[in-house]
């Protein structure tokens, strides 16, 4: 039998924090909507006593959603509780998470208070909050800074005046993962009444250890996990959800397991990433653009043969369609053939050599190759006609003017060209080539990075987009961000489009 992993996401209130990450109400509500069809057991969905904005937002993500439980922070401050217990007055299940600082720091130089006044408030907060809701959680922030002896004494009386929930965050991402695990460990060896309620982990990642510090406090007893979706959150971020569920799933040896329903995930990562203006970075675990994608040749020959060679989960429980297989100088024949043969070529031994060297210095000369560069290297002419091309770009902005492009594609060899608005010169340009491809295709993901070496740099364009449920990348380097933009979309659209 395993035991269930309450999983809380707070990717509204800590992740919502960061600068650049605010969120209006209907944007919450959407993202609390995908947060329900992804299972989670809790959302956080806000500080409503912070803002009038957050208090709404809470009041509406209680009236949108149902089934998760739905959770207000607050201060140990009686003003506080109130304005979050009526910001949760829709939800059909509400909680109330109120706490205070438990470590010497946060008790002398934040709260100047000392830890019997800390405890009495506490006990105060707690026993406020169970006026209005049966569900409260309390957290001992910066318990991963706390006196493990302390932090017991502050919990036995929160649980004795009703806390029904005990979260030991790792605000700080201080603690290394035995420290944390044997916080937990301690707690459940010396809280009496520590059975009557639930531990849960909250941990930040300022050492890079958030979803290891949360796995060893799981281990070692706590029941629950404060996440975010990509892990976003104050600083460095917070445990990510998406690690601990996968975790959780890929091992087996632990006796545990979560209502999510994985296969969501990579939607609510692109869901998030775009609405709050956070990149996921390509190397990220489960969602980035490379966790599943095989660039060197032995890996790529070995996911070839058997995907489990190289990978640890298959990308179809996480929402990704496949792995990818991609084309540069490191990979080997086995990559390259499986390529073409997806093309329809059925090479011999010999003529697959021949058009390895050849693919070789292709690679060398241009990175990675997509399927267009690979038509070209067996001699197709005609597919080499089907591309997309930019042959022009012409854009209007700048402040007090609308924004408009006018761009000419050349599209399987044919010219054409059209004007559009846009909300800035970006969209602008790509309304224009919207117009001009005529076929449905979503953008999934749009990175720009301006290099830092001075305003003369080039600024570098990573598109996504799904075509017919194909999804492909596309890249441009210019230094003109616009240009390089729209260079990226083109790219991306002469894969899959014509
Ligand atoms: C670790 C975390 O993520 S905690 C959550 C962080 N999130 C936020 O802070 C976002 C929302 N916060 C806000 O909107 C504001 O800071 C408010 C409304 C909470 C408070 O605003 P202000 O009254 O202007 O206070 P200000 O932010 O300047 O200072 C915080 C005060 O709360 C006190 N405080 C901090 N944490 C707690 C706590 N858990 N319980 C009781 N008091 C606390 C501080 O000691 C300070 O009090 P002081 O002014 O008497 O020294
Ligand atoms: C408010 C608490 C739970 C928090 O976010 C932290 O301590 O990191
Ligand atoms: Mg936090």
């Amino acid at each position: 039998m395993s035991d269930k992993l309450f999983i809380f996401d707070t990717t509204l209130r800590d992740g919502e924090q960061v600068p650049g990450c605010q969120l209006n109400t209907i944007e919450k509500i959407e993202v609390a909507k995908t947060l329900e069809a992804l299972g989670v057991d809790v959302i956080e969905a806000g500080f409503p006593v912070s803002s009038p904005g957050d208090f709404q937002s809470v009041v509406e993500i209680a009236k949108a959603v149902s089934n998760p439980t739905i959770c207000a922070l607050t201060r140990a401050v009686e003003k506080d509780i109130d304005v979050a217990a009526e910001a949760l007055k829709f939800a059909k299940r509400g909680r109330i998470h109120t706490g205070i600082g438990t470590s010497p720091y946060h008790i002398k130089s934040k709260l100047n208070s000392n830890p019997d006044e800390i405890l009495e408030r506490a006990v105060r907060a707690v026993k406020y909050a169970k006026r209005y809701v049966e569900d409260v959680e309390f957290y001992a922030e910066d318990a991963g800074r706390s006196d493990n002896e302390y932090l017991a004494r502050v919990v036995e009386a929160v649980i004795a005046a009703g806390a029904t929930v005990i979260n030991i965050p790792d605000t700080t991402g201080y603690c290394l993962p035995a420290e944390y695990g044997a916080k937990i460990k301690y707690l459940m060896e010396n809280v009496s009444n520590v059975h009557k309620a639930i531990l849960s982990t909250h941990c930040h990642n300022d050492l890079g250890m958030a979803t290891a510090n949360s796995l060893s406090g799981v281990i070692n007893g706590a029941r629950q996990v404060e996440v975010t979706i990509n892990g976003i959150g104050e600083r460095a971020g917070n445990t990510s959800l998406e690690e601990v569920v996968m975790a959780v799933k890929t091992h087996h040896d632990l006796p545990l397991h979560t209502d999510i329903n994985t296969k969501e995930i990579y939607g609510a990562s692109r869901l998030v990433s775009s609405l709050m203006n956070m990149p996921v970075q390509a190397n990220k675990a489960i969602v980035g653009r490379n966790a599943f994608a095989h660039s060197s040749g032995i890996h790529q020959d070995g996911v070839l043969k058997n995907r489990e060679n190289y990978e640890i989960i298959d990308p179809v429980e996480v929402g990704i369609q496949e792995s990818a297989i991609v084309l540069t100088a490191r990979s080997g024949r086995a990559a390259l053939n499986h390529h073409l043969e997806q093309m329809g070529y059925n090479l011999t031994k010999e003529e697959l050599d021949e058009a390895y060297s050849n693919f070789l210095v292709m690679a060398d000369q241009r990175k990675n190759l997509s399927e267009k560069d690979l038509a070209e290297l067996m001699g197709e002419k005609e597919n080499l006609d089907k591309t997309v091309e930019l042959e022009l770009l012409q854009v209007v902005s700048g402040k007090s003017t609308i924004p408009m492009a006018t761009v000419h594609l050349k599209i399987k060899g044919e010219s054409c060209a059209a004007t559009a608005e846009g909300n800035g010169p970006i969209d602008a340009c790509f309304n224009a080539v919207k117009k001009l491809i005529k076929q449905k295709f979503t953008l999934g993901e749009f990175l720009v990075q301006a290099l830092t070496r001075g305003s003369d740099d080039l600024g570098k364009v990573h598109v996504q987009l799904e075509h017919n449920g194909k999804v492909v990348y596309g890249f441009g380097a210019n230094v003109d961000i616009i240009t390089a933009s729209v260079e990226a979309l083109v790219d991306a659209l002469s894969k899959v489009v014509y």
